[in-house]
């Protein structure tokens, strides 16, 4: 199952953008790579100013498309990471409303140190898979509330890794949702989340 069913709400009934042009997603992937082989890369100072004339031409680029939030097309694509390059992509293989099996591959743009993934990398990507999971299948909008992450051993760079995420129970407005990311048979993390749906009326 992979890329995602097409459900990302309409949040707060905003217009959703409909257009995607052609070889956007691809870019996206592309602007990922960069950030990974920024991160890799100890230029010279000539390379530095190769890189850094045409990272300014690129900024000039999308900046003639800057736009408010509602119609930017990060963020906002039906594609497994939604177009955002901040966050580890995870594809998700199968999913029923219960649980969510996947995988996830950190970047070397989300290296911490000594080959394990940047302690704050994890918690962004839990935040972002369980925001998107407990809004799914047709559940109200739901904020996270909190996440709890405990980490069980050292989760490496640059390898794929197992992402499951579990919809626990639903009490009134809290949705309790548990997860973890596995090296083969290593639990790496373990994570918790609260989601509260919002009140009615509530942005
Ligand atoms: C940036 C917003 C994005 C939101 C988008 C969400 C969904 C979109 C759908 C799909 C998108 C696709 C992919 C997902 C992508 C991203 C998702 C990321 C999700 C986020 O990243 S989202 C940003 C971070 N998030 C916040 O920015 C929250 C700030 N905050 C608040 O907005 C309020 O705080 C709120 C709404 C949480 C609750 O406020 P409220 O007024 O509605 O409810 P109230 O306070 O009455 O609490 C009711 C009962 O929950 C208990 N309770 C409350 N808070 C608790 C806590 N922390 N721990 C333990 N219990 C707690 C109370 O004790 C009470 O319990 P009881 O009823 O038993 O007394």
């Amino acid at each position: 199952m992979d890329p995602l069913p097409t459900h990302i709400p309409n949040w707060w009934d905003k217009p959703a953008p409909v257009t995607i042009p052609d070889g956007y997603a691809d870019f996206v992937e592309q602007f990922r790579t960069l950030q990974d082989a920024m991160t890799a890369a100890a230029p010279d100072a000539e390379q530095t100013r190769t890189a850094s004339r045409l990272v300014a031409e690129l900024i000039e680029v999308l900046k003639q498309s800057e736009t408010d939030e509602w119609s930017q097309l990060s963020g906002r694509l039906p594609v497994p990471g939604r177009g955002q390059t901040l966050i580890p992509v995870v594809h998700i293989n199968s999913e029923t409303e219960h649980e969510s099996r996947g995988t996830v591959r950190f970047g070397r743009q989300f290296l911490g140190g000594n080959g394990a993934a940047h302690g704050g990398a994890i918690p962004l990507m839990f935040d972002d898979a369980f925001g998107r999971f407990a809004n799914a299948h047709g559940r109200a909008i739901a904020r996270t509330a909190n996440l709890h992450i405990d980490y069980r051993s050292v989760t490496p760079i640059d390898t794929d890794l197992t992402v499951t995420l579990r919809f626990d129970r639903e009490e009134g407005r809290k949705r309790y949702v548990t997860g973890e990311i596995r090296d083969g048979d290593r639990l790496c993390v373990e994570a918790s989340g609260l989601f509260i749906v919002l009140k009615p009326g509530a942005a």
